[in-house]
């Protein structure tokens, strides 16, 4: 079992999380310290202007040049691994490996026969020869390679971590993060994922539009809201909701369009509604499950959490309910999938992302002397 510390910037664009686990990238024999490191306002325009330059490429032509971007993520990620190392009384040489997931800054599905294309920034070198430890970067990539859709890949996490906690099944993992994807885990079937809509994307963009915040904090303005029902039902047309899995999402396939013409209050309870109406229309699809486990901010929003749950007739219960830590979870999952990249083992498999056979995804990156 060696130490291995997982990184995540997610799409919210809110920060950094970082977690150290001991694993083979099988089991997972300890839960280490984590961090989360929120970005600055600097970092966050950085990054922000990463993602729209993204955008206009939207890989036509000459890729941007993303290096001060990825160097200033590269950077931030670097401080909170040496935090990590030193809050948990370990030193560098210690640690087995760095998982480096990095910034999606633009994601596009295959479509057709056309394969996908996925964009993470960071430099997997860079920090490699930083920290001094091997680092696993570009998850994504591989998969994609191999027809999938690469993402979502925190799925065969969430099969361990039942496993191992030999959790009843049917169960269901909803991660409510800037986008939401579903696990789903039934006796004799490989686990089945997907992303299944926005989560708290459309929501903070809407905030941060309409009052300058970057969310809505506890749901408070939804809360005061009404759901728009002519709205939502714009919102549910999306194309990509007709769609059979497997599936994923950029960050920025939705627009709030729909709802421009509403309050602020209840454009912020129509959103919510359209998170929670979305997810569970997916986990429909799926099955009853005894159990949908939330991970991720959404969680934190009692109103996404009251929506959800009128919405699929199971109350979610936040991961914490079963011994999981919900901020901390994407950033476990990229140290065990780098513990199997390291290892040899698949990383996503045709049932969690559409890949034509099991894939073990990622470069791994030696220190330089
Ligand atoms: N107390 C809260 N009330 C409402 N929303 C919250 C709260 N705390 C966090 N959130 C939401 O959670 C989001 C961050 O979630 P998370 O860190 O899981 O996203 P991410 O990892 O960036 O996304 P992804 O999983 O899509 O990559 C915030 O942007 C915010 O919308
Ligand atoms: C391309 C990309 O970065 N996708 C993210 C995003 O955020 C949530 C959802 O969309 C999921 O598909 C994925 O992240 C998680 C960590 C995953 O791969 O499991």
């Amino acid at each position: 079992m060696k130490y291995v510390i997982g990184l995540m910037s997610g799409t919210s664009l809110d920060g950094v999380d970082a977690a150290l686990i001991r694993t083979d990238g099988e089991r997972i024999a300890e839960f280490g310290v984590g961090e989360t490191r929120d970005y600055g306002k600097a970092e966050r325009a950085v990054l922000q202007a990463a993602v729209d330059t993204a955008l206009a490429w939207n890989f036509q032509g000459e890729m941007p040049d993303f290096s001060a971007a990825a160097a200033v993520l590269t950077a931030s990620h670097a401080e909170l691994v040496e935090a990590v190392i030193a809050e948990a009384g370990l030193t560098a040489g210690q640690i087995s490996l760095v998982g480096f997931h990095g910034q999606t800054v633009l994601h596009r599905a295959p479509a057709g026969r056309q394969q996908g294309r996925t964009c993470q920034i960071g430099d997997g070198q860079a920090l490699a020869d930083r920290l001094g430890v091997d680092v696993v970067y570009d998850f994504r990539s591989p998969d994609m390679a191999g027809g999938g859709q690469g993402a979502p890949l925190a799925p065969l996490y969430h099969a361990a971590l039942v496993a191992q906690g030999q959790l009843e099944l049917p169960l269901a993992v909803v991660n409510l993060g800037g986008v939401a994807n579903v696990t789903w885990l039934a006796p004799d079937t490989d686990p089945i994922a997907f992303d299944t809509g926005p989560a708290n994307g459309l929501i903070d963009a809407w905030c941060q539009q309409r009052l300058g915040t970057s969310h809505d904090s506890n749901g408070e303005l939804a809360a005061r809201g009404k759901i728009d029902p002519a709205a939502l039902k714009a919102l549910m047309k999306h194309p990509f909701f007709a769609k059979a899995p497997p599936k994923s999402l950029d960050r920025w396939d939705f627009s709030l369009d729909p709802v421009q013409h509403l309050g602020d209050a209840d454009g912020a309870a129509t959103l919510t509604a359209f998170t929670a109406r979305t997810v569970a229309a997916a986990i429909d699809q799926l099955g009853q499950p005894g159990r949908i486990l939330a991970t991720g901010g959404g969680r934190h929003n009692p109103v996404l959490m009251r929506m959800m749950g009128e919405a699929m007739g199971v109350r979610p219960e936040a991961v914490e309910r079963v011994g999981w830590r919900g901020d901390l979870l994407e950033a476990e999952a990229f140290a065990w999938l780098a513990a199997r990249v390291a290892a040899g083992l698949p990383t996503s498999i045709p049932s969690t992302t559409g890949v034509s056979r099991p894939t073990c995804g990622g470069l791994i990156a030696h220190p330089r002397s």
